[in-house]
């Protein structure tokens, strides 16, 4: 069924024709009225089954903002009381642009992830473009504590997306760490480091009207007082969390460029707010490493996670040969049968599950590279397929399995309060 064949109905006929797709799906018909099915053969979706609510405008909360906090100090106990509510989260999955959409975080969440990032969302097409809207933001009920990240240059237009996502979420983030050509030319991302009264009154204008609170994802200046300064002029401005990721803006490749601690831990003793440090989180070990080296609140990854999206429940990637024993008996076949599930369930297009299954499964792919060109050869995937080939490489076996590094789960036991290993 198309967006288009939905269309004529009217609300109550359309919720029923929606539930009948999804019998858990929960919503007013007024809300029903501005979901669209994920079937629109233009997008290659991968399945016809409807998934959330692209958030409208009519179904923002009416209640009055809450009055604006009389002092800096009442401020930053707003915050703390934020975080707290939301169980302080500490394992958090990163923003991944077509990576860290619904079924992945998803899956994070299940392997002990704390919160989730969306992919960043471009403010002015999103707010704009109904479509871009259904198509680039899903969510569910589960899926909380949730970060919705824009890209921005222009306060009010950044305020019209913000307010459709907000009923939504539990933090409306700023993007201003892309370093990349496409944010240089559309003027946003770390390239608003260059223009700080420009982020300054994206920050106010986003905080002084919007009912959750709002974080900023930065990245670090060469020198550390201009890093300093901009935090703090962030957390003036109103921002109530900050994530930062400890590299410049010129340092874009991770694999060549350390993230740099001490500036994240100069920034978390200069703020008052809740720190996120991101950066060089590899596995477990790293968390523990990277919270006692910067004092942060908690760490955010990005690019680990895709190769081995269980890193919050403790299980590692590598090195198992040295130690036969210590095959955990999960291996990335595991987790991308798992993914794939989850995208029946809440689908998205095909273009992040090619993304997702190359990552996962890189390893597996190394040792039996006729089957990734086969998997690269397919002009249409289906579920059934994907099931079958991943089922074929765990028959094929000589992937890497996953071990699970018991001291460090029991150090995560102290620093991700247990959720790590309850959850896995
Ligand atoms: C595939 C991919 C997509 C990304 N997309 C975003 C994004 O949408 N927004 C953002 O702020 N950062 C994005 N990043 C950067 C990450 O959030 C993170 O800051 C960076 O990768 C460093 O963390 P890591 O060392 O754990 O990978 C992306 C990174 C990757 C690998």
């Amino acid at each position: 069924m198309s967006p288009r064949r939905l269309a004529p109905f009217l609300p109550n006929t359309r919720l029923l024709l929606l539930r009948s797709l999804n019998p858990s799906l929960d919503m007013s018909p007024a809300a029903a009225a501005h979901l669209t099915t994920v079937t629109d053969p233009d997008e290659e979706i991968c399945s016809s089954t409807v998934v959330a609510a692209a958030a409208p405008e009519e179904i923002a909360p009416s209640v009055p903002l809450p009055p604006p906090p009389a002092s800096a100090e009442e401020r930053v106990e707003r915050a703390w009381a934020h975080w707290r509510r939301l169980g302080a989260p500490r394992l958090v999955v990163a923003p991944m642009v077509d990576n860290s959409e619904l079924p992945f975080r998803m899956l994070c969440r299940r392997y002990g992830a704390d919160a989730a990032y969306t992919p960043m969302l471009h403010s002015r097409i999103f707010s704009e473009n109904e479509k871009n809207r259904n198509m680039e933001f899903t969510t569910c009920k589960e899926d909380r504590p949730l970060f919705v990240q824009f890209c921005a240059n222009d306060p009010d237009i950044l305020l019209q997306a913000a307010k459709i996502v907000e009923p939504h979420c539990d933090y409306v983030d700023i993007n201003f760490g892309c370093p990349q050509r496409i944010a240089r030319r559309g003027y946003y991302g770390a390239f608003l480091m260059d223009n700080l009264p420009l982020v300054k009154s994206l920050v106010q204008n986003l905080s002084a009207n919007l009912h959750v609170p709002v974080s900023c994802k930065i990245r670090i200046f060469p020198r550390l007082e201009d890093t300093l300064a901009y935090a703090r002029m962030l957390e003036e401005a109103g921002a109530s969390l900050v994530a930062v990721h400890g590299r410049t803006r010129d340092e874009k490749d991770g694999k060549k460029f350390r993230a740099d601690w001490d500036a994240i831990k100069a920034v978390k003793d200069a703020l008052r707010i809740p720190v996120l440090a991101n950066g060089n989180i590899r596995h477990m070990e790293d968390v523990k490493n990277c919270l006692e080296h910067t004092g942060a609140d908690g760490i955010l990854s990005a690019e680990p996670l895709l190769e081995n999206p269980a890193l919050f429940a403790g299980f590692r990637t590598k090195e198992w040969k040295e130690d036969e024993d210590k095959d955990s008996g999960l291996d990335q076949t595991d987790l991308a049968i798992e993914y794939l599930k989850l995208c029946e369930q809440y689908p998205v297009p095909w273009r992040m599950i090619r993304s997702h299954v190359h990552k996962m499964l890189g390893d597996w792919f190394k040792v039996h590279p006729q089957v990734r060109e086969e998997f690269n050869a397919q002009p249409i995937l289906t579920f059934e397929w994907l099931h079958d080939m991943v089922k074929k490489l765990k028959e094929l076996g000589g992937g890497i399995p996953l071990y699970r590094d018991i001291p460090i789960q029991s150090h995560s036991d102290t620093i991700g309060g247990g959720l790590a290993a309850s959850k896995a």
